[in-house]
C-alpha cells in the first residue's frame, strides 16, 4: 500500500530558519570555511587581474601607448630618452620623482629657461605618440587641458593660465619596440597569478570538501542519534525508507551546498562585483551599454527562481514517496509473490516513477530554459560591445586593449550568472532537502526521561502493577481499557486473549515503547515514567517473536553490550539449552557472521539467538512474546525447561498463543478487546469454564480440558 504522504504539504520552515539552523552545522568549521574565503579572495582578484594585464600588454605593446599603470621609472626613463633623441635636444640629467620627470638643463643649448636648475616635463599620450609637455605642474588631461583634432591628429592647448608647450609631436612607439623588459615583468606576473591561482583552488577545493565530509558526517549522526530517541510512533508514521532518504539524499544534497555553492557564491559575487568596477573604471558609457540586458536578467532569473524551487520540492517529495513504495515492496516481496500482486504492485511503482519522471522532466525544461537565456543575453551584450566599443576605438575615444578586456569580463561576468543560476538549483534542492532534515530533527520525542528522574537499584524484585492503565494507538481508539492487574516479584504471568486482543500492547507499555493515556504502570512501586528509560529497559528483557539481528558475529550478536561475558559463558549457557549444537552447525559457529551480508538465520534460529541474549543479559523482569513460535516441538521443550530455571525469582510475563506453554503460570490474564475478562490459574479459569476455557477448548479442537496440567 501507498502511505498517505504528507510530506508535501508540510508547512514550509522560514527561511532564516533553516539558515539558522545550517550555520549552526557549519559553524565548529568556521576556520576552515574562513580560510576557503580567503584564498577565494586571492582566486578573484588573479582572475580579474589577468584580462587587464593583457589589456595592458595590447595597450602599450600593440598600440604602443604609454599607460601610466604600468609605468616603471626605467620605462619612463627610456620614453624620455627616446623622445630628446628623436627631437635633438640635449639635457644633462633626467631624474625622476613620482611620476614627474626632472630635467638639468644645460641652459646654452636648450631654448628653455630651467626653473631652478630643473625643468618639470610630463609625459603624455596622445593618440599614438608621446609628448613631452613642458610648462605642466598639475594634471594634464584630454578634454580638460587638451583637444585632438581627429581629422588632422592636431592638437590644441586649452585653458590655461600659466604657459604650456608641446616639446614633441613625432609618432614614437618607444615602449613597443623596445621595452622588452617590460613586457618580461608583465608575462612573470601573469604567470605568477595563474601559477597562484591554481594552488589557490586546490587548497580552496580541498577545505571546501573537507569542511562538506565534516558537516554532513556531523548531519548523518545528529539524525541517527534522533531517530534513536523518538518513538515508536513516528516509525509508524514515517516509512523507513522516507528516512532512508534523510540520511543519504538529502544529507548528500546539503554536502554540496556546504562544499561548492557557498563559497563559489561568494566567489561569483565577489567576481561580479570586481567586474562591474573595474569595467567602470575603464569605461563608463561602455559599461553601461554591455550591461543594458541586466534588468531583464533580473527579472527572467527572479521567475525561474520560484519555480525551480516548487518544482525541487515536488521532485524530492516524489523521490521520497518513490523510495518509500521501493523499501515496502521489497522487504514484503514474499507476500507480493505469493498472492500473485506483482502486476499491481508494478503499476502503483510505474504511477510513481512516472510522476517522478516527469517531476524530473519538468526540471530539466526549466534549466534548459534558464542556461541557455542567461548565455543569449551574454551574448547580445558582446554584440553591443563589438558594435559600441568598435566604434569608440576607431573614434579614438577608447583603445584598443579597453575592448579586448571588456570583451573578456563580459564573457567572465556571464560565466557566474550561468553559475548562478546552478547555484540557484542547487540551493533550491538543499534548502528542500534542509527542510525536511530539519523537519525531521524538530520532531520531538514523546517519550521522554523524567526531568528529576527515580533510580532504580541495581537490582530490581519487579513488582509490576497496571492501575487502571487506557492506551490508544490514535487518539481515543483505546486498545487497552481500564487495565488493572498486578504482579508479584517472581511470579509468571501469562497473557492469553484473540488476535489483537492488546496482548503485544501491554508489553509496549511496560518498557516504555508507547506512553499509556490514563492510568499508572509501576516496578517496585515506582511509576515507570519517573525513571530514566535506560535505568528502567536495562532491567527488563524482552524475546520477541522475530528477534532483530545485528550484523556482527553469533558471539556479538548474543553479548550485546554486555562487554563483561566472555565466549565461554555465552558457550555455557546455549549448552545449558541444549541449543550449542544449533550454532555449532552453522559455517563458523559462533564467529559465523550474521546480518546484511553474513548468514541468514532461520526464524527458529532468531528466537534461540534471543534467548540466550536474555540469558546472558540477565534481567530481572523476563517478558517473551510468542517467543517459542517458530521452535521446533523437540527444542521448544529444552527452552521451556530452560525458561523454568530462568524465571525461577525472576518476574516473568508470557504471551503466547499456544495455550500449553502458559498452563503453569502463577496467573494467566485473559484479555478479550482490550479488556481483561479473567484473572487466575490455569486451574482456577479451567474451572471457570468461561473465556480461557473456551480459547482451551478452541486449541484443543473441542476435547475435554484437563484441570491437571
Ligand atoms: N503500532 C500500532 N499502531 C496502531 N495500532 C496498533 C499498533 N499495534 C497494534 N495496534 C492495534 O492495537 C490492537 C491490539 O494489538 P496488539 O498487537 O496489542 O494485539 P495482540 O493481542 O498482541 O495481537 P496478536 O495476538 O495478533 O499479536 C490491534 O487492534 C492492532 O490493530
Amino acid at each position: 500500500m501507498i502511505r498517505n504522504e504528507k510530506e508535501g504539504n508540510h508547512p514550509k520552515m522560514a527561511d532564516r530558519q533553516l539558515a539558522k539552523g545550517m550555520l549552526s552545522f557549519a559553524k565548529p568549521y568556521w576556520k576552515l570555511i574562513l580560510f576557503s574565503i580567503l584564498l577565494t579572495g586571492f582566486i578573484v582578484t588573479a582572475s580579474l587581474a589577468q584580462p587587464f594585464i593583457l589589456k595592458i600588454a595590447i595597450d602599450s605593446h600593440i598600440n604602443g601607448l604609454y599607460n601610466p599603470m604600468i609605468s616603471t621609472q626605467q620605462s619612463k626613463a627610456h620614453i624620455v630618452k627616446e623622445l630628446l633623441k628623436k627631437d635633438d635636444i640635449s639635457f644633462k640629467e633626467i631624474a625622476i620623482l613620482d611620476h614627474n620627470v626632472y630635467f638639468r638643463l644645460n641652459p646654452s643649448d636648450s631654448p628653455f629657461q630651467p626653473i631652478s636648475g630643473t625643468q618639470k616635463v610630463a609625459i603624455v599620450p596622445i593618440k599614438n605618440s608621446y609628448y613631452l609637455v613642458h610648462g605642466w605642474n598639475k594634471g594634464f588631461n584630454q578634454s580638460k587641458d587638451y583637444k585632438v583634432n581627429s581629422r588632422n591628429n592636431e592638437i590644441k592647448i586649452i585653458g590655461h593660465s600659466y604657459p604650456i608647450t608641446l616639446l614633441h609631436s613625432k609618432e614614437v612607439n618607444v615602449f613597443r619596440t623596445n621595452d622588452y623588459q617590460g613586457l618580461i615583468y608583465l608575462g612573470i606576473l601573469y604567470l605568477l597569478l595563474i601559477i597562484g591561482s591554481a594552488l589557490c583552488t586546490y587548497f580552496q577545493n580541498n577545505s571546501l570538501q573537507f569542511t562538506g565530509q565534516y558537516v554532513i558526517y556531523d548531519f548523518r549522526k545528529a539524525l541517527f542519534r534522533h531517530f534513536s530517541r523518538l518513538q515508536m510512533s513516528f516509525y509508524r508514521q514515517n516509512p523507513i525508507g522516507r528516512l532512508v532518504t534523510r540520511v543519504t539524499h538529502d544529507v548528500e544534497s546539503l554536502n554540496q551546498l556546504y562544499s561548492q555553492v557557498i563559497v563559489n557564491l561568494v566567489k561569483e559575487v565577489l567576481i561580479l562585483v570586481g567586474i562591474l568596477i573595474l569595467m567602470l573604471y575603464m569605461s563608463v558609457k561602455l559599461t553601461l551599454i554591455c550591461f543594458l540586458v541586466i534588468p531583464v536578467i533580473g527579472i527572467v532569473t527572479f521567475y525561474f527562481k520560484k519555480v525551480l524551487r516548487t518544482t525541487q520540492r515536488n521532485l524530492r517529495t516524489l523521490l521520497s514517496r518513490l523510495l518509500s513504495f521501493l523499501a515496502e515492496n521489497l522487504s514484503g516481496m514474499s507476500v507480493i509473490q505469493l498472492f500473485a500482486r506483482e502486476e499491481k504492485q508494478l503499476q502503483m511503482f510505474n504511477e510513481l516513477n512516472e510522476r517522478h519522471y516527469r517531476a524530473g522532466m519538468r526540471q530539466t525544461i526549466i534549466n534548459s530554459i534558464f542556461n541557455p537565456s542567461i548565455g543569449l543575453f551574454g551574448n547580445i551584450s558582446l554584440s553591443l560591445l563589438v558594435w559600441y566599443g568598435g566604434g569608440s576605438v576607431l573614434d579614438g575615444g577608447i583603445t584598443f586593449g579597453t575592448v579586448y578586456a571588456f570583451t573578456h569580463y563580459v564573457r567572465q561576468f556571464f560565466e557566474p550568472l550561468r553559475g548562478l543560476a546552478d547555484r540557484f538549483n542547487q540551493i533550491q534542492a538543499a534548502l528542500a532537502s534542509a527542510e525536511r532534515i530539519f523537519e525531521t530533527l524538530e520532531t520531538k520525542p514523546t517519550i521522554l526521561n523524567p526531568v528529576h528522574g527515580k533510580t532504580l537499584p541495581d537490582k530490581v524484585h519487579g513488582n509490576i502493577v497496571f492501575h487502571n492503565v487506557w492506551f490508544a494507538y490514535e487518539k481515543d481508539d483505546w486498545v487497552l481499557k481500564d487495565i488493572h492487574f498486578t504482579i508479584k516479584k517472581g511470579e509468571t504471568v501469562g497473557i492469553v486473549g484473540a488476535t489483537g486482543a492488546g496482548k503485544s500492547s501491554i508489553i509496549q507499555l511496560v518498557n516504555r515503547f508507547y506512553d499509556n493515556q490514563k492510568g499508572i504502570i509501576t516496578l517496585d512501586g515506582i511509576n515507570i515514567k519517573d525513571v530514566h528509560l535506560n535505568d528502567l529497559r536495562k532491567h527488563i528483557g524482552i524475546i520477541q517473536q522475530d528477534p532483530f539481528v545485528f550484523s556482527g558475529s553469533v558471539y556479538e550478536n548474543i553479548r550485546l553490550n554486555h562487554r563483561h561475558v566472555s565466549n565461554e559463558d555465552i558457550i555455557k549457557a546455549a549448552k545449558s539449552v541444549n541449543i550449542d549444537s544449533f550454532f555449532r552447525m552453522l559455517p563458523e559457529g559462533y564467529e559465523t557472521m550474521l546480518g546484511e551480508e553474513g548468514t541468514v538465520l532461520s526464524a527458529g534460529q532468531k528466537q534461540l539467538l534471543a534467548f540466550l541474549r536474555a540469558m546472558i543479559a540477565d534481567n530481572d523482569v523476563l517478558i517473551l512474546d510468542e517467543a517459542t513460535a517458530n521452535i521446533d516441538t523437540e527444542t521448544e521443550i529444552a527452552v521451556q525447561d530452560t525458561l523454568k530455571e530462568m524465571s525461577k525469582n525472576r518476574t516473568t510475563i508470557i504471551i503466547a498463543h499456544r495455550l500449553s506453554t502458559i498452563q503453569h503460570a502463577d496467573k494467566i490474564i485473559v484479555l478479550d478487546k482490550g479488556r481483561i475478562v479473567e484473572m487466575g490459574n490455569h486451574q482456577q479459569l479451567v474451572r471457570n469454564q468461561s473465556a480461557y476455557y473456551q480459547l482451551c477448548v478452541n486449541q484443543n479442537k473441542g476435547t475435554r480440558v484437563k484441570e491437571k496440567v
